[in-house]
């Protein structure tokens, strides 16, 4: 497809829409996920940059979902992809109930360390997970020590193995010191690479065995395609997953995943944490999902529309990141 010329800030707003999606369980401190939708040429796309961040930040999510209205997906090498469950930091017993939305999946990412639980809560956890799922990686989010991590990912590969622990520590030189102690668990790297100014610090200084990519952070589909081939070349394969993105944005994640030369189980389920989605669920089957766009549903557009507010809140936001989405 040609890419049309990028658009004028007006032509943003005119079909934007800004929607709060309620969600099952709490999923990185948020139980309502706010996104702004809008539609191009190419179809549609998404800005939902976390509210936390600046503009600087945020601007790479306006161009990922520019990049998706308005140039539209790259060739597909494959119709669908496997994704992993991904399951909250919910206590043991609700494991069952959250790897009930998954079916068929074969891997599993369990969330640990999360604040105010226990190294107790993430075994309990995670073993309830391998007693139904056979592949299993954790996620920190960043939040333990090198101390922490070494002795946690001892007592969570005690029982069975972990395919990789997700960004066990905050910073580089951590996950570096975590990876030469631990040697049986594989080490990979999300907020390292997703919120560093340079993505392949963290694989040059030898602190990463796999590289956890995200289309909106990156700055969009392409962009990620050329980050997995950088990372290929230091033999380091990708996981594409989501930032939690609605309907339409999981659109790009799906494109990404399906247009690398190989894929494995990609963190694109997360449709499944949200009570009601801009468009019908994309259904899971035997463990994957279909490669698609979809636009969304008039009637849900009205009933997720965030309060006016809110609404001023990110239209302002859009206002300020057009600009530095465009350079
Ligand atoms: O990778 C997955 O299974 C789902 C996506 C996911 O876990 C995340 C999405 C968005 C924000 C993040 O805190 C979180 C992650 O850290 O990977
Ligand atoms: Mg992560």
């Amino acid at each position: 497809m040609t890419a049309s010329p990028a658009p004028g800030l007006d032509e943003i707003v005119a079909s934007a829409h800004v929607l709060s999606l309620p969600m099952r369980t709490r999923f990185r401190g948020i139980t309502t996920r706010e996104v702004l939708v809008f539609s191009g040429p190419a179809g549609w796309g998404e800005f939902g940059a976390f509210p936390e961040y600046d503009d600087a930040e945020a601007s790479a999510w306006l161009r990922a979902g520019i990049e998706m209205a308005w140039q539209g997906a790259p060739d597909p090498m494959r119709d669908h992809v496997e994704v992993n469950a991904t399951v909250p930091a919910v206590p043991a017993a609700e494991v069952p109930a959250v790897l009930a939305r998954y079916p068929g999946t074969r891997t599993a990412k369990v969330k640990v360390a999360e604040k105010g639980q226990t190294l107790a809560d993430d075994v309990a956890r995670v073993e309830a997970v391998r007693a139904l799922v056979p592949t299993v990686r954790v996620d920190a989010n960043g939040g333990w020590t090198v101390d922490q991590a070494e002795t946690a990912l001892r007592a969570l590969t005690e029982n069975g193995d972990l395919e990789y622990a997700e960004q066990p520590c905050a910073t580089v030189e951590e996950l570096a010191e975590v990876r030469r102690r631990v040697r049986g668990v594989s080490i990979a790297a999300d907020e390292s690479i997703r919120r560093a100014e340079d993505p392949l610090r963290v694989v040059r200084a030898g602190a990463a065995d796999v590289a956890v990519v995200k289309v909106p952070p990156l700055g969009g589909v392409r962009a990620v395609l050329r980050l997995a081939e950088e990372l290929a070349q230091y033999g380091v394969p990708v996981v594409v997953s989501s930032a939690l993105d609605s309907a339409i944005g999981m659109s790009a994640g799906l494109a990404a995943a399906a247009a690398l030369p190989t894929s494995t189980a990609c963190g694109l389920g997360t449709g499944a944490l949200f009570v009601t989605d801009v468009a019908e669920p994309r259904a899971l089957v035997d463990g994957r999902l279909r490669v698609d766009t979809v636009v969304p549903d008039a009637d849900r557009l009205r009933e997720l529309a965030a309060p006016d507010d809110r609404r001023a809140w990110w239209l302002e936001r859009l206002a300020r990141c057009h600009p530095l989405a465009l350079l």
